[in-house]
């Protein structure tokens, strides 16, 4: 398939499976009349797969070390893109951020990483399902920055335009996204 047919079959999805209107309360408190759940297209089978394809292709000249974000809505997702990049020889490695570190076990932030691993020197790309004011992915980035890792950009799957863009130029990071809201507001 090609990548513009590609990019049309995943909006599809993403019109189906996660897009829907009603007011609803975002994570920043902030108050929507629609909203994104993306969880029902990055785990579908073909959804998965095509997030991956799209964002490894989007990602590949970049030189990353390791893709990875907040959770949970940086999960499946990091965890697709670093299955396709070993199948396409070009290994990225996933990781998450917890927002709080558990209680229990090994009480770590970042999970992901083995014994001895790090992400201090490492190139890191910050990935979100969606993102609305950035605020979420910029805790994923202190908690890199935090371990030494440098951050090489900000990648989102949907980007509702309401400040993340700020968000991540006042921060210094460049930052893309693979659809703006727009696109599925219309019609
Ligand atoms: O750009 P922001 O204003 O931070 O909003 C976007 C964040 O909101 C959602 O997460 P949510 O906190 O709803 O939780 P979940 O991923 O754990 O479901 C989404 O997955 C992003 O992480
Ligand atoms: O801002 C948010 O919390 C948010 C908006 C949205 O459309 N989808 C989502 O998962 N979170």
């Amino acid at each position: 398939m090609s990548k513009s047919a590609s990019r049309a079959r995943l909006a599809e999805i993403i019109r189906k499976r996660s897009f829907g209107r009603g007011e609803i309360t975002l994570a920043s408190g902030r108050k929507s009349d629609f909203y994104f759940n993306l969880k029902p297209t990055m785990l579908d089978p073909e959804g998965a797969a095509l997030l991956a394809e799209l964002t490894y292709e989007a990602l590949k000249d970049d030189k990353l070390d390791f893709v990875g974000g907040l959770e949970m809505g940086a999960v499946p997702l990091a965890g697709a893109i670093a299955q396709l990049s070993w199948l396409k020889g070009h290994p990225i490695a996933a990781f998450f951020v917890r927002k709080k570190p558990k209680e229990h076990g090994a009480r770590l932030a970042v999970e992901g990483l083995a014994k001895g691993e790090t992400l201090a020197g490492k190139r890191i790309v910050i990935v979100e399902d969606v993102t609305t004011t950035g605020g979420s992915a910029l805790k994923a980035v202190e908690a890199v920055r935090e371990a030494g890792g440098e951050i090489a950009l900000v990648f989102t799957m949907v980007d509702r335009e309401e400040g993340a863009t700020e968000t991540f130029a006042e921060a210094g990071l460049p930052f893309r996204a693979l659809y703006k809201a727009g696109e599925f507001l219309k019609g």
